[in-house]
């Protein structure tokens, strides 16, 4: 009888310890797919408050449900403000700080490729320190904070959404970059800064929500001073595209849904619209081009990633750890990664068009 309760403890305590060791490591270990200081225990809504998180979500799909004439271009910017609310803390967790794409680059990390990619703007633009830089929409800074240290250059970014703001100085703080990295919140359609007042400018994987291009381009153009350079990497539909492909229809709504966007432009209007508005357009070249190594690859790759991740997200929202509707967002970046990898896989989309552009010298009334 003693033996019998001895060993019925025993095995109540090994079970215990199984169930705590196996929690502990789905959360704590396999949980963070990246190093990048959020952790699935501290998912949130942004700055919506848990129990709304739900019905912003809803809220947000309704952008697409409704027919476009009622949807107008202003108010684009609540919507995609909304967006990174629900999606910020899941991109820090599964991706890391930089929220964009980069060529994949055999032997590299995705860390190191994505440095590479983003100090490539910084050479491009030739800034060094006592240089005031722009990045216009800067997410959580990831791109910043390579930038001013590879270039020694002063960045200030602005993002419409105040949470990324907050998540954004944190991090420069922690990397010790604060006093080179500023940090505004505001809308890149309507800048606070005063005309010619930046040595240049970029924008990686951002101007994609701007609904009408030339609003943005027109107001980098604006800020910048005469001679300075402007590079961004566009999100653009290829030659490959055709709109008559039903399957090509739908893998470009999908990145549209599932990404916040008002409406993908085509590789063709990108360098048109900043001759519109002015600049003089250096180079123009898509950066997914061989003999780049796909960009897509390590979406393709997380997959497994991903099924666990979205099993550790349901558990913390059964035990109201996370907010419940943190279940379908993540659900939605799931399908989101889906129709990206398929945007790759036929070639009729690209995170990766560079347009690299000057605003002209003034001209004098000798030179005119
Ligand atoms: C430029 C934009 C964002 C680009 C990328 C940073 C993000 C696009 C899709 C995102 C993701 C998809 C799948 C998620 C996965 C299901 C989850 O478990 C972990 C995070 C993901 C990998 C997430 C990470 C960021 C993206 C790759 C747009 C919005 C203009
Ligand atoms: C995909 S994220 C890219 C962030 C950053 N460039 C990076 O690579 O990490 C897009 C960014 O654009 C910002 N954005 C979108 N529309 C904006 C607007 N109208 N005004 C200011 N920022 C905007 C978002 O808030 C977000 O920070």
């Amino acid at each position: 009888m003693q033996i019998e309760g001895f060993c019925s403890h025993t095995l109540f305590c090994t079970a215990s310890l199984v169930v705590v060791g196996s929690v502990f490591w789905f959360v704590c270990v396999l949980g963070p797919a990246e190093q990048k200081g959020k952790r699935a225990v501290h998912l949130s809504g942004g700055s919506i408050s848990a129990e709304k998180v739900q019905d912003k979500y809803n809220q947000y799909w309704s952008f697409f449900r409704r027919p476009k004439e009622i949807e107008t271009a202003d108010k684009v910017p609540a919507f995609v403000d909304t967006f990174y609310n629900l999606v910020t803390d899941i991109y820090e967790w599964g991706w890391g700080q930089s929220f964009h794409f980069s060529p994949a680059i055999p032997g590299k990390s995705h860390r190191d490729a994505t440095r590479l990619h983003e100090e490539m703007v910084a050479d491009l633009l030739g800034v060094t320190p006592g240089h005031r830089v722009l990045d216009a929409g800067c997410g959580v800074g990831g791109p910043m904070r390579a930038i001013a240290a590879h270039s020694g250059a002063n960045v200030v970014g602005i993002t419409i959404n105040e949470y990324q703001v907050n998540r954004a100085r944190i991090h420069n703080k922690k990397a010790k970059l604060d006093t080179q990295c500023d940090v505004v919140c505001g809308n890149f359609l309507q800048m606070p800064f005063d005309e010619n007042s930046f040595d240049g400018a970029y924008s990686i994987e951002a101007t994609c929500h701007a609904p009408k291009l030339e609003e943005v381009y027109g107001e980098i153009f604006r800020v910048l001073k005469p001679g300075s350079l402007y590079v961004s990497y566009e999100w653009v539909t290829t030659e490959l595209y055709r709109g008559d492909d039903p399957e090509h229809v739908e893998i470009i709504q999908g990145i549209e849904r599932g990404d916040a966007l008002p409406g993908l432009r085509s590789y063709d209007q990108i360098a048109k619209i900043a001759r519109e508005v002015g600049f003089e357009v250096v180079e123009e070249r898509d950066l997914a081009k061989p003999p780049a190594n796909p960009w897509w690859s390590r979406l393709k790759m997380g997959r497994i990633a991903y099924w666990r991740n979205h099993i550790l997200i349901m558990v913390l929202a059964f035990l109201g750890i996370a907010p419940k509707g943190v279940v379908d967002v993540h659900e939605m970046l799931f399908k989101t990664a889906d129709y990206l990898v398929r945007g790759g896989d036929t070639g009729i989309f690209t995170p990766m068009h560079m347009i690299f552009c000057r605003k002209p010298e003034k001209k004098t009334p000798a030179s005119a």
